[in-house]
C-alpha cells in the first residue's frame, strides 16, 4: 500500500479508489489450502482446481419426447390424411433397459430419455399419431435425427466442466453431478474476525440511554463476510477504550482477517486509529470515494490482515464492497473479485462530490419498460442512514469527475442485495 504523504496543510491527499484497493490486493495471497467436499455440501465454496467430465452427457442416445421410435426412411410419406401404420414392437421407458433392436416397418414406444432402440433415427411424438400400443399410425414424417438426443452432445468425457476459482452455484454444483462427479476440490474458507467499537453501542433492542445507539455494524459486517462466502469467525462489540482494544489483539483467537468498523477517523476517542497506528504496520488512507474516505489497512504482527473501516453504517457497506469483498474473494482464491456491474436510467438527479468516487444506495425501479435507479433515502448518500439500507438493491458508482447525475442518465450500477 502507498503511504500517504502529508500534505502542507497537515491533510494527506485522498488516494484513489483504484490505487488503495490495489495496495490492499498487492497484500493478500490465496489461503491455498485444499477441501475435499462432496456435492451436496459445495454451494458456496470455490472450486480450487479445474475439474473434467468423467462421462459423456448424455452417455447414450435417448429420446427428447414421449412417442415412436422409428426408422425414418419408413415413414418419409406419412401425414395427416395418409398415415404410415408400423408394428410395435417394444415399450421404452426411462430407466435400466435391455439392448432393444426394430426392423423395417417396426416402431417401438418411447418415453421421453429412454435409450433409442438400434434401427431407429428419429422420434414421432405421441400427439402426431394414434396412440396404438401394438400398431401405431404415424401422421407425421420426421425429420432424420428428430428429437435425437445423442450421446456427448453436451459434453464429452474429458472436457472442461468447472474452473478453478469459480464460484459453485446450482448451477455449476447440477453441471458436476451430470459429469459423473461425486465430490469437488474447493478452497479453504477465510474465517474473519468482526470487531465494531463505539462506547455508544448497545445490542440491537436494548434500551437506549442518551446518546447510545442500536450496534448495526456487527450484524451488517457479519452478513457481508458470510455473503462473500467466508465464515465469521468472532462478532465484538469494543468501547472505545484502547487498553481492551490491546487486550483483545492481543488475545485473540487465530483467523484469517480481521474487519473493525469506527474509531478510524481523527475524532480524539477513534481508538482503533490510534491502537493500530501502533504497530507500524497499518497505513491510515484517505480515500478518494464518498462515503467511505478514512480507510485503514494493513498487518497485525503474525501477519493477519486488518482492516480498519469509518464506522457510518453506509460507509461500512460501502468499504466493505469496495475493498474488503475483493480482498476476501482473493483469499478464497476466486478467478473473479469484481461485481459485475450495469448501466440503468437515473430517475432522478442527485449531486457527487468533484473528485470522489459516490457509491450512492439506489433502489431500483421500472419506467417505460427499462431499469431505473433512483437514491434509496431522501438523505441521498448520507452515510449515516442505516435506515435508508433497507430501500437499497445495491449502488450507483458515480466517476470521480462527475459532479451532477441528471434525470435520465445512464449510472452504473452494482446490486448487492
Ligand atoms: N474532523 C473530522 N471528522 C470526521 C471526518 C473527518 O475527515 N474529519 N470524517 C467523517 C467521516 S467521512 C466519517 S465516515 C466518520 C468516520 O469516523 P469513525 O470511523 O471514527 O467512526 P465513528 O466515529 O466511530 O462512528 C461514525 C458514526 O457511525 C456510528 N456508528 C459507529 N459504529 C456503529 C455501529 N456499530 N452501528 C451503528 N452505528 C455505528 C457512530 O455512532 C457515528 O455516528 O468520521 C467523520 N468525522
Ligand atoms: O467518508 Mo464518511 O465514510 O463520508 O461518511
Amino acid at each position: 500500500m502507498s503511504t500517504i504523504p502529508a500534505a502542507p496543510d497537515g491533510v494527506e491527499p485522498l488516494v484513489p479508489v483504484q490505487e488503495h484497493l490495489e495496495g490492499i490486493l498487492s497484500g493478500i495471497a490465496p489461503l491455498g489450502r485444499v477441501e475435499h467436499v462432496r456435492l451436496a455440501d459445495a454451494a458456496g465454496r470455490t472450486l480450487a482446481t479445474s475439474v473434467d467430465a468423467l462421462v459423456d452427457l448424455p452417455s447414450f442416445d435417448n429420446s427428447a419426447m414421449d412417442g415412436y421410435a422409428v426408422r425414418q426412411a419408413d415413414v418419409a410419406a406419412a401425414s395427416t390424411d395418409h398415415p404410415v401404420v408400423l408394428t410395435v414392437v417394444a415399450d421404452l421407458a426411462a430407466g435400466p433397459a435391455a439392448e432393444v433392436a426394430i426392423g423395417p416397418g417396426e416402431a417401438a414406444r418411447i418415453m421421453t430419455g429412454a435409450p433409442i432402440p438400434s434401427g431407429a433415427d428419429a422420434v414421432v411424438p405421441v400427439e402426431r399419431t394414434d396412440a396404438g400400443t401394438t400398431r401405431v399410425a404415424i401422421r407425421q414424417a420426421p425429420r432424420p435425427s428428430q428429437h435425437l438426443r445423442r450421446r456427448g452432445e453436451d459434453l464429452h468425457a474429458g472436457d472442461r466442466v468447472l474452473t478453478a476459482g469459480m464460484e459453485l452455484g446450482a448451477g455449476r454444483i447440477a453441471a458436476a453431478a451430470a459429469a459423473g462427479l461425486a465430490e469437488l476440490p474447493v478452497t479453504a474458507v477465510p474465517q474473519v474476525a468482526v470487531v465494531a467499537t463505539g462506547s455508544e453501542l448497545v445490542e440491537p433492542g436494548a434500551p437506549l440511554g442518551r446518546g447510545l445507539i442500536h450496534d448495526s455494524n456487527s450484524l451488517l459486517l457479519a452478513s457481508l463476510v458470510a455473503e462473500a462466502g467466508c465464515a465469521v469467525s468472532e462478532v465484538l462489540r469494543l468501547p472505545d477504550d484502547p487498553r481492551r482494544l490491546r487486550e483483545w489483539i492481543g488475545g485473540r483467537a487465530p483467523c484469517d482477517a480481521i474487519v473493525f468498523a469506527g474509531g478510524v477517523s481523527v475524532g480524539a476517542h477513534d481508538v482503533v486509529r490510534h491502537v493500530l497506528a501502533e504497530f507500524g504496520t497499518v497505513a491510515f488512507a484517505r480515500v478518494a470515494m464518498q462515503p467511505g474516505k478514512p480507510q485503514a489497512f494493513g498487518t497485525l504482527p503474525g501477519g493477519t490482515p486488518v482492516f480498519g473501516l469509518p464506522g457510518n453504517p453506509v460507509s461500512v457497506a460501502v468499504s466493505f464492497e469496495a475493498f474488503v469483498r475483493p480482498a476476501l474473494l482473493t483469499m478464497l482464491g476466486r478467478a473473479q473479485v469484481r461485481r459485475p456491474s450495469w448501466h440503468v436510467v437515473a430517475e432522478v438527479g442527485w449531486c457527487s462530490p468533484a473528485g470522489r468516487r459516490q457509491y450512492m444506495p439506489i433502489a431500483l425501479g421500472s419506467r417505460d419498460g427499462r431499469t431505473t435507479a433512483r437514491p434509496a433515502t431522501a438523505g441521498g448518500a448520507g452515510s449515516h442512514l442505516a435506515g435508508g439500507l433497507a430501500a437499497a438493491d445495491g449502488f450507483a458508482i458515480v466517476p470521480e469527475h462527475v459532479e451532477v447525475v441528471a434525470a435520465g442518465d445512464l449510472v452504473e450500477v452494482a446490486i448487492l442485495w
